[in-house]
């Protein structure tokens, strides 16, 4: 482990001078930032994989406590504080669903502070060519989905209810099905729900405030900064149907809305312009 210490140090070393950089050129600036933060997540894999190898000698989820462990450093490069309340809703016997929005790459730093044991991310396809990335993350159990073929999609995704509930998984979700950084969230897509009521688990719903403060790709701003998580009591879904998949993703939907406005600190005003745009 000594050499992967210094390996990540000499990497660190490196990626100084562009950091020095951005703080003459503010696009420039941002752009290098988010290279490094890639690139670290790549050397960070890079890393990761021969642990992984070592510990379960192939694809588990039990890998994904290493790639969290990992993962951690990120925050104490960027300078990431997390203020997280409800975790103790995470503490229930079994599988379940966990759903939250996805702003930015920057998520895997909030991903990693609070990722309960044996949970798995659903992925695009795309993920799993982005190098020791995409080969860390496969050995940690995440499924890759192809998003422009629904019918694919569904089908892992009901293999995925099977296994979750033979292997005692958490799957996590971004129902959002994309990066979206607009100071909202976007409608959701279905996959998760309908995942939670063919596997018949709870759906744990997580809630990032919105980075405005610190990260905005159209204004070059990334700079440390502090974010609230709220994870919420979990929606069950006993009993219910594939038909009641819209209305459960429509109550998911408005309770992590309005705690995404709480958290974020808008006010009032601000929810009720973007509701009356809708
Ligand atoms: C050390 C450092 C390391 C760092 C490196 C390591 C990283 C280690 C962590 C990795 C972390 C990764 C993080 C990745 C983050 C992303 O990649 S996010 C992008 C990928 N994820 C997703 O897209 C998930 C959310 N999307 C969904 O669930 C979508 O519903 C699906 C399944 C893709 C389908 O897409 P769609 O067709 O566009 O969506 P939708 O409108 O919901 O569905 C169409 C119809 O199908 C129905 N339907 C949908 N799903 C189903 C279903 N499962 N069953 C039956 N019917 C269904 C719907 O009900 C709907 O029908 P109607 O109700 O309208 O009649
Ligand atoms: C064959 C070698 C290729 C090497 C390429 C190296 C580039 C790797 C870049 C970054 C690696 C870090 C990956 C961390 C996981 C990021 C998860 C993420 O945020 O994915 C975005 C996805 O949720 C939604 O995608 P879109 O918003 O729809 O787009």
């Amino acid at each position: 482990m000594d050499g992967c210490w210094l390996l990540l140090l000499g990497a660190l070393l490196l990626l100084l001078p562009p950091l020095l950089l951005m703080e003459a050129f503010g696009a420039l600036r941002f752009r290098l930032k988010i290279i490094s933060y890639c690139a670290l997540c790549v050397l960070l894999s890079a890393l990761a994989v021969p642990v992984c190898l070592l510990k379960s000698g192939g694809r588990s989820a039990d890998n994904m406590s290493v790639v969290r462990a990992f993962g951690r450093v990120m925050k104490y490069v960027y300078g990431m504080r997390f203020e997280v309340k409800g975790l103790e809703n995470f503490n229930i016997e079994g599988p379940c669903v966990v759903i939250s929005n996805h702003q930015s790459v920057l998520d895997m730093m909030g991903l990693f502070e609070i990722l309960p044991d044996r949970c798995v991310q659903i992925a695009k396809k795309e993920l799993l060519y982005a190098g020791p990335a995409g080969i860390v993350a496969y050995l940690a159990g995440v499924v890759y989905i192809n998003r422009k073929r629904t019918s694919d999609a569904k089908s892992i995704m009901a293999e995925v209810a099977q296994t979750m509930l033979k292997e005692n998984l958490k799957v996590w979700v971004y129902p959002e099905g994309t990066r979206n950084n607009n100071g909202d969230l976007l409608p959701f897509k279905k996959g998760a729900f309908h995942l939670a009521i063919q596997a018949q688990v709870p759906i744990i719903p997580v809630v990032y405030a919105s980075y405005h403060t610190f990260y905005n790709q159209s204004r070059n701003l990334f700079r440390t900064g502090k974010i609230k998580v709220e994870v919420l009591p979990r929606v069950e879904t006993k009993d219910l149907m594939e038909e009641n998949a819209s209305e459960l993703t429509e109550k998911c939907y408005t309770m992590m809305r309005e705690t995404f406005f709480q958290l974020s600190n808008k006010a009032d005003e601000t929810r009720g312009s973007v509701l009356a745009a809708q």
